[in-house]
């Protein structure tokens, strides 16, 4: 029992009939508005200053964004300042509307038609809550008094625009019922309406009315229906722009935003990554990024995410979540066994099939469209599998190896993880697979070697190989005939002591580091003795020589075992 919770009010659905958001889907990308130098900059420890704030509007434009909110310019100097800068600075190309906030009050909405002369496209946002208990302990009126707060400021603004208009200045207007969900909606559309009619909206001259989560106080799918109740009761619906304002306190923000799409929204206000005010607003490349991986181009540049996030995080003093979606550091890693497996099988799905499509399970999105990189995609720990392994060893160092190898690499990498307790890096899974294969020198080395090749009259090739063997202290020599270079080598070693062992698979293939090239090649030998099989891998950049010496790592290993 926890009495603590009945503290609480519960949310008050709102009952709607018909309802129609569910049926509907995302087809396009909304109207952009970034709220990040405005909602997130109020809710940084320390707000940016000019430069930081220069720089993150300077990437904002580098995304794609037309529509940004840059400030607050009646609430400081420092904001007054930069909106200033921004425009006098010639820093806002004319494809991009700058939008200014201002609480519903007289002094500083004159002081926010100061900050916004010269600019070309401007859209004045102004807001007054209008929740339940904002009337009641805030605001201490009713809703006559709350509305009237909103249509004088309308008036005020309405007609302060007019000489602004007419020299040539671009000026919209964006109202926000503040706390909007925890509003009566009756009400919320009727102070929206009396909004629209003192600001003269026309489905030529639409207001952009916002009706923010200011605080998430409720499910997605409430919110939708909220929001398709209003959309369905605003007599001038045609004149208005719907917008969103997701905050996220129930974890939700991308969720209603999305719901909120569906049910008539055609603009979003977000952050990037989500900063703003306590759990932050809602992140704007997760939403375009769910846009994108659903086939929909959201119109903005998210290509180059990690550079993005490196600003980020200089100018807010914030760090990204490793978990982040599309962002975070782990995104696109996997640690455990199944998943490796899966990746590297969707990874060799892609190459052999030629897909059109991303099909990799586990990676919801091509890490590339991002910018990021395939070689962290999988770490290796002791829940790993046989398939990382393989993995880590085609992506960063380009062995690929025969399958049927991969559980004897992955048995070797795997006790080195029990071993150690931790993650461990590609490079030590490189010299696990040198020391394991390449290395395994002794006791049988290939001092010399030399091959002598006759194709007969019938196009067969006969294949005579002479060399130097050293086991342990003693030198001899071996020699042996074949129908090719394996075969003579093969034929050579049996009867120095390794009659015993068959010859089971074999693969070569080359790897290329920049200018050099060299032949590596996998050898599965079975001891006839035991029943037992060895692998064994030679490396060396004369393709003849790479596999006697994989073989005689197979034969070498089965002497450490
Ligand atoms: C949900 C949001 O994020 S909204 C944006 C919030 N952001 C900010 O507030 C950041 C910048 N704000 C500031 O710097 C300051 O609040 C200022 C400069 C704008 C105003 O400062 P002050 O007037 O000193 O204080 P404050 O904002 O607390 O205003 C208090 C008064 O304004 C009233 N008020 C608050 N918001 C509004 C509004 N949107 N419209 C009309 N009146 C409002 C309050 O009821 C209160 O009235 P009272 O003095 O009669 O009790
Ligand atoms: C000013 C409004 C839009 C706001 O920031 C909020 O409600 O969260």
């Amino acid at each position: 029992m926890n009495p603590g919770c009945k503290k609480y009010i519960p949310f008050q659905p709102q009952k709607i009939v018909g309802r129609t958001w569910p049926d509907k889907v995302i087809t396009k990308a909304p109207v952009w508005c970034s709220v990040d130098l405005r909602d997130g900059n109020q809710a940084l420890v320390d707000p940016m200053n000019m430069e930081e704030k220069l720089e993150y509007f300077h990437t904002l434009l580098d995304i794609g964004i037309k529509e940004i909110e840059i400030g607050f310019p009646s609430a400081s100097e420092t904001d007054y300042e930069i909106c200033r800068e921004l425009i006098e600075g010639g820093h806002i190309p004319d494809d991009v509307t700058i939008q200014v906030l201002v609480q519903a009050r007289e002094h500083l909405i004159k002081k926010t038609f100061e900050a916004i002369r010269g600019a070309k496209h401007v859209i004045l946002h102004f807001y007054n809550s209008t929740s339940t208990l904002q009337r009641k302990v805030v605001f201490h009126m009713d809703t006559d008094g709350i509305t009237k707060i909103a249509t004088d400021a309308a008036d005020l603004i309405y007609e302060m625009a007019q000489p602004l208009i007419q020299e040539g200045m671009d000026l919209r207007f964006e109202y926000s019922p503040e706390s909007f969900m925890g509003t009566e909606m009756d009400y919320a559309v009727e102070i929206c309406q009396a909004v629209l009619e003192r600001l003269h909206a026309t489905p030529e001259n639409k207001v952009i009315l916002n009706l923010p989560t200011t605080v998430e106080n409720c499910m997605p799918n409430q919110f939708a229906d909220m929001l398709e109740y209003f959309c369905k009761k605003i007599p001038s619906r045609d004149s208005a722009i719907i917008s969103l304002h997701p905050h996220n306190d129930r974890g939700c923000g991308v969720a209603t935003a999305e719901m909120g799409l569906l049910a008539g929204a055609e603009r979003v206000e977000a952050t990037l990554f989500g900063n703003g005010e306590r759990t932050g607003n809602v992140d704007i490349v997760t939403l375009a990024m769910n846009m994108y991986t659903q086939g929909i181009d959201p119109k903005l540049d998210f290509s180059n995410i990690n550079k993005i996030r490196e600003m980020y995080e200089r100018c807010t003093k914030m760090p990204v979540g490793d978990r982040q979606p599309y962002v975070g550091k782990l995104v696109f890693t996997a640690f455990s066994g199944s998943h490796q497996d899966a990746i590297n099988k969707g990874t060799q799905y892609m190459k052999e099939s030629n897909s059109d499509y991303w099909e990799i399970p586990y990676l919801p999105i091509d890490p590339a469209d991002v910018g990021r990189e395939y070689e962290p995609v999988i770490r290796i720990n002791s829940q790993s599998g046989k398939g990382g392994a393989a993995y880590i060893m085609e992506h960063n160092f380009g062995f690929d190896l025969p399958k049927a190898m991969h559980p004897d690499f992955g048995a070797v990498v795997q006790k080195e993880t029990d071993a150690v307790g931790k993650e461990i890096s590609p490079e030590r899974i490189f010299e696990l697979f040198q020391q394991e294969y390449i290395e395994a020198k002794e006791p049988y080395k290939l001092l010399k070697h030399a091959f002598a090749e006759n194709i007969d009259s019938e196009g067969h090739s006969h294949v005579a190989f002479w060399g130097t063997l050293q086991h342990t202290d003693t030198i001899f020599k071996v020699s042996g005939e074949g129908n090719g270079p394996i075969d003579a080598f093969f034929n050579a070693i049996k009867d120095e002591k390794m009659s015993h062992f068959t010859f089971l698979d074999y693969s070569s293939h080359a790897i290329t580091d920049g200018s050099d090239s060299q032949g590596v090649a996998y050898i599965l030998l079975q001891d006839q003795r035991t029943g037992q099989k060895y692998w064994g891998v030679g490396l060396s950049h004369n393709i003849n020589l790479a596999p006697l010496r994989a073989i005689l790592s197979a034969i070498n290993r089965s002497k450490r075992s």
